[in-house]
């Protein structure tokens, strides 16, 4: 079975595929001063819990956080008895290699997405993923990541108003009944919500005009269907595509090993 990872800036999420289904997902904050017996103990528990018959023998990382990386070869090597495929390296195969600037390392993250995109739609196409950033991938007729938009995350912009303004509070983000807000943290939900679904809007049809063609968009991560409440814009929703690009590079790099 395979152990798929996908560490992000604010989240690590381990699935196991059995070949054919995600048996379990499990998602712990990142952080870098995680050992592999750290790792271990609480997957193990996890597995123990949920009664989760995995026998895992193979593993992929796809990691946001270069710092991370080490510890997860560790925890695959040292418990899983693998050599873990880490996306970005120079032994991680790609279908199609992303077109950008020389010297440009994309998120592996972006990479994953574009692969796993183009499996379920084809190209052209742009991925939205609400996760620490909010990025968009564009990805072009024959699979290859092209380029895009890099903007600050939702809750990282909430963060920064509550930091910056004395007055303002901590808040979560969430869908305001109404645009004029009658309170503080209403009027910062407003804010932060029709603001990044306008944010949403702007870069998409900018990104079209700037293709001239139409594109399909698939959105990700985590805020993603909040987002979707307040816009037709996104094809499908899709919670697990990252885990399914994952696979697919996985199989990829065994078919053609
Ligand atoms: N369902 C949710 N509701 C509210 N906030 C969420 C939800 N899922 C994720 N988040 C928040 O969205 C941000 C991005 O999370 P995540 O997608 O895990 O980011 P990353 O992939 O960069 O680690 C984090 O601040 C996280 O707490
Ligand atoms: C843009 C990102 C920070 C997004 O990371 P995330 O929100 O998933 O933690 C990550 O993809 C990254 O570090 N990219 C490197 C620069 C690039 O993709 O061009
Ligand atoms: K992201």
């Amino acid at each position: 079975m395979l152990l798929a990872i996908d560490c992000g800036n604010t989240n690590t999420v381990f699935s196991i595929w059995d070949g054919t289904r995600f048996l379990a997902t499990w998602r712990i904050a990142t952080d870098h001063t995680r050992t592999a017996d750290e790792y271990f103990v609480w997957l193990s528990s996890l597995m123990a819990m949920t009664k989760t018959d995995a026998t895992v023998t193979e593993a992929i990382i796809s990691s946001t956080v270069p710092r991370v990386v080490f510890n997860l070869r560790v925890l695959c090597n040292r418990y899983f008895d693998c050599r873990p495929l880490v996306v970005g390296k120079p032994d991680c195969r790609l279908p199609v290699a992303p077109r950008v600037d020389l010297g440009t390392t994309v998120g592996p993250d972006r990479l994953v997405n574009t692969v796993a995109g183009h499996d379920r739609h084809g190209g052209d196409l742009i991925i939205v993923d609400f996760g620490t950033a909010t990025t968009f991938d564009v990805v072009d007729d024959d699979g290859a990541y092209v380029g895009g938009v890099i903007a600050p995350g939702v809750n990282l912009s909430l963060e920064a108003l509550h930091n910056a303004a004395a007055a303002l509070p901590h808040i979560d983000v969430a869908k305001p009944d109404k645009v004029i807000g009658t309170n503080t943290v209403a009027c910062m939900q407003s804010g932060v919500y029709w603001g990044y679904v306008g944010l949403v809007e702007g870069i998409v049809r900018e990104v079209r005009r700037e293709r001239d063609r139409p594109m399909k968009v698939v959105a990700t991560g985590g805020l993603a269907s909040l987002f979707a409440q307040g816009t037709a814009l996104f094809h499908s929703i899709e919670d697990d595509l990252t885990m399914h690009g994952l696979v697919l590079i996985n199989d990829y790099n065994k078919e053609t090993a």
